[in-house]
């Protein structure tokens, strides 16, 4: 497999490329920089990243559909594949279902709107004009850029999840970035995926909740939060597949909604660390990449939160995990 890496753009910008920075020598082959109007803006983060680092691939691990128009979208990746002199990815997906409604965005026909958003960004990188009069979404009459990519084609990955989404990576996709850790995700969208996707090359990313430090202990205790803020947004068919307790679902739920972290954080059971994460020792998460490989994964992202000490756990990786 090759391997990712995710970094959220909540911390100062100067702490964000440094870690980046610290990626790349590494050897980590992929940077995702997560995209929540809450947080840093992606791709101004992007740039910078791309002017402070020479080898490694990067790009937006995941953008939407809704909050730009795929003409700016499309002009955006192009500027950090002039920046990096031709190493940009573009992530894109339907957006978070938990903030776009915060800023007034419904999610409505995501499948529609993500399948006609790739098809013009595509189209607008060709340097050719770009008119979609039948288009649901997006109608375009003559959109063209004014300047070209570095790379002949960006490479798109597709967030998905849920069915139709899987299907529609395969697809208009030339990866999928899958927000999941454990193989029963991977033998339910590995399918989906490969009989969309035909006989094109595709690489099927795992994007793990990743926590590794020498000692296990550490790396679930560093994992439990997030794992509680995954299981709380989890759709119930995938609950279901992990026999987990909704029960115990609800109560972190309900803590997170009060701010009562003690409960939520409390209520998460070893069932939904194994469910929604892969953590332990360097040993251990050899073992488990290696059952997600076995699945048809081809790519690993390390996503939050790495690790208990970031940096620390950026070198096991380097050292131990990427071979
Ligand atoms: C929309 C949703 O698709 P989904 O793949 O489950 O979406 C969940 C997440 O993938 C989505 O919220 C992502 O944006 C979340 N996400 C991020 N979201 C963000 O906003 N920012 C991020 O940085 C981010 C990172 C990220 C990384 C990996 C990843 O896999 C997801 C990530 C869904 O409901 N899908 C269903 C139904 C879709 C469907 O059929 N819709 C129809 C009709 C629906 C209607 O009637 O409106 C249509 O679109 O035409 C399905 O796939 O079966």
């Amino acid at each position: 497999a090759t391997f990712g890496i995710e970094f959220v753009p909540n911390v100062p910008i100067k702490e964000l490329i440094n870690y980046c920075k610290f990626a790349e020598d590494a050897g980590l082959n992929y940077l995702w920089i997560t995209d929540h109007y809450n947080n840093r803006n992606v791709f101004e983060s992007l740039a910078l990243i791309a002017d402070k680092t020479s080898r490694i691939k990067l790009g937006p691990g995941i953008t939407n559909a809704f909050t730009a128009s795929p003409a700016v979208t499309a002009s955006a990746i192009c500027t950090v594949d002039e920046i990096s002199d031709g190493r940009a990815t573009l992530g894109i997906g339907p957006g978070d279902l938990s903030t776009l409604p915060k800023i007034g965005i419904p999610m409505e026909t995501p499948v529609a709107r993500l399948t006609e958003g790739v098809a013009v960004i595509k189209a607008l990188w060709t340097g050719a004009p770009v008119s979609t009069p039948d288009n649901k979404v997006f109608k375009y009459a003559g959109a063209a850029l004014a300047y070209k990519p570095k790379q002949k084609a960006i490479p798109v990955y597709i967030g998905a999840q849920g069915e139709k989404m899987l299907e529609t990576a395969g697809k208009i996709g030339d990866g999928a970035l899958i927000n999941a850790s454990n193989p029963k995700d991977f033998a339910f969208a590995v399918p989906i995926i490969k009989k969309a996707a035909g006989e094109k090359k595709f690489d099927i990313a795992a994007y793990t909740s990743f926590s590794i430090d020498n000692d296990s202990k550490k790396a679930k205790g560093a994992v439990r939060p997030v794992v509680a803020f995954i299981a709380a947004g989890a759709p119930v068919p995938v609950i279901q597949r992990h026999g987990l307790s909704l029960d115990a679902v609800n109560t972190i739920k309900g803590g997170l909604a009060k701010g009562d972290f003690k409960t939520a954080f409390g209520a998460v059971d070893d069932a939904m660390i194994n469910a929604f994460s892969i953590y332990g020792t360097p040993a251990e998460m050899n073992a488990k990449i290696a059952d997600l490989e076995k699945m048809g994964v081809t790519q690993i992202v390390a996503g939050s939160p790495i690790g208990g000490d970031k940096n620390k756990s950026i070198r096991l990786i380097g050292k131990y995990v990427i071979p």
